[in-house]
């Protein structure tokens, strides 16, 4: 059994690739960092070291490394016969990686079991994402992507830091993980991978994981970065801080409740659990990681704007999430090209527009005006 997975970064090498392969597959990892790429083709094993509660080291080997920009062809061959491709790359890459997929989807042999898609990336519903750009490239009939091809939604959840310097392909991570995936597309076939969790309905996963972990996540980093924090355990462990953390997920689990029917206790449960895992001392996570990309976190699907504009439709104020997110509008982080993108469109937009820009809201929406108002603190040379 073989698995092309895209991206051999943090969260590809410390879970993506870990689990499939103790699934048992080969794994092909597939990037565009060349010395990544040689290291991985030129080291039989590497090691996930997995801290917090219950430390274990796990060996990932039987892998092979493609360079998906310079051995494009060899990729194409080699997710054309794999049973499984997966990615974790960002969800704003995934367009790059469709045409290589599509080209693999036409040349695959109707003799072989249709290649099962998988995007692990932190977005609602990436591997749609991902569907809908290879539609666009693929040169076959239609019908003959559907059978050669399934697209399963997933929610993948770990926290895997960027790694210290020198220390080779090791990846240090947390005991915790969680690998949620939609069975209904797979039709009765789904892969056999220990550990994940096949679920039917995928949407209040997905938007579970998303608006409690990866908002509470962010609101640390951006209140940290405020606060002059590197880590995050250390922006946790400012009462402060976690505070206002509280505060957000405490919007965000309203939300959870209210439209996705969790049960309160069960949803207070999720959210402690999650805040203990930011506290993790062992983890060396940085809020310039967990920042990172602040104009996709401050989009209007995404972890801050997804909950607040929902909660505003039901006439809720969501203070403590506007407080985060005029937090993010003051992050920044050396080479993060969105920090740049975000500081020129504050600088150039006056409020309204920029409002729209960032967070696609319309001047209709009830979070318009509020996320308005926070961005004209931001935008200090022009009138409210
Ligand atoms: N790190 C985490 O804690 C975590 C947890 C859950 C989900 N995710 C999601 O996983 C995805 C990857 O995150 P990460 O933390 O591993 O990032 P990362 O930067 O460590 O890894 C991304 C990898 O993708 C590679 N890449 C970029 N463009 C590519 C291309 N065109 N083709 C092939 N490879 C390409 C990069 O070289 C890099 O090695 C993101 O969507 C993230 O939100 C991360
Ligand atoms: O990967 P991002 O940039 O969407 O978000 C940063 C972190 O919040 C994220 O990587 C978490 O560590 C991860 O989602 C935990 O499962």
């Amino acid at each position: 059994m073989k698995a092309v997975h895209f991206g051999a970064g943090n969260i590809g090498r410390g879970f993506v690739g870990l689990l499939l392969h103790e699934a048992g597959y080969e794994v092909v990892f597939a990037d565009v960092a060349d010395a990544l790429i040689d290291q991985l083709a030129s080291t039989p094993s590497y090691d996930v070291h997995e801290v917090g509660e219950e430390p274990a080291v796990k060996t990932v080997d039987n892998y092979r490394a493609l360079n998906s920009r310079s051995q494009e062809e060899d990729v194409v061959a080699e997710v054309a016969t794999a049973e499984i491709v997966t990615t974790a790359v960002g969800p704003n890459v995934l367009k790059f990686l469709a045409p290589v997929i599509a080209r693999a989807i036409a040349r695959r042999s109707d003799e072989l079991a249709p290649l099962q898609v998988m995007a692990c990336e932190n977005a609602i519903n990436a591997t749609d994402i991902l569907r809908r750009e290879v539609e666009q490239t693929y040169d076959g009939a239609a019908l003959d992507l559907a059978s050669r091809a399934v697209f399963a939604n997933t929610a993948v959840d770990r926290i895997v830091p960027n790694q210290a310097p020198g220390q080779g392909l090791d990846v240090t991570v947390e005991t915790f993980f969680e690998w949620v995936i939609d069975r209904t597309p797979f039709k009765g076939n789904a892969p056999e991978i220990p550990g994940a969790t096949y679920v039917d309905d995928l949407e209040p996963y997905i938007e579970r994981k998303l608006f409690t972990v990866n908002t509470g996540h962010a609101s640390a980093a951006y209140f940290g970065y405020a606060a002059g924090v590197e880590k995050i355990a250390d922006a946790m462990a400012d009462e402060a801080i976690a505070a206002k953390v509280r505060a957000v997920l405490d919007e965000t689990k309203q939300l959870l409740v209210s439209k996705h029917g969790f049960d309160a206790a069960e949803q207070e449960a999720y959210v402690q659990k999650i805040l203990r895992r930011f506290t993790n001392q062992h983890l060396p996570d940085t809020v310039v990681r967990v920042g990172r990309a602040p104009l996709r976190k401050l989009s209007r699907k995404e972890r801050f704007v997804g909950p607040a504009a929902e909660l505003a439709e039901t006439g809720v104020h969501p203070a403590a999430l506007l407080e985060a997110m005029q937090a993010a509008l003051a992050f920044s982080a050396a080479d993060d090209p969105e920090v740049a993108a975000l500081a020129e469109i504050l600088a150039s937009q006056e409020p309204g527009e920029a409002t729209t820009t960032i967070t696609g809201l319309e001047a209709e929406h009830p979070l318009y005006g509020p996320v308005r108002e926070i961005i004209v603190q931001h935008a200090p040379g022009h009138s409210a």
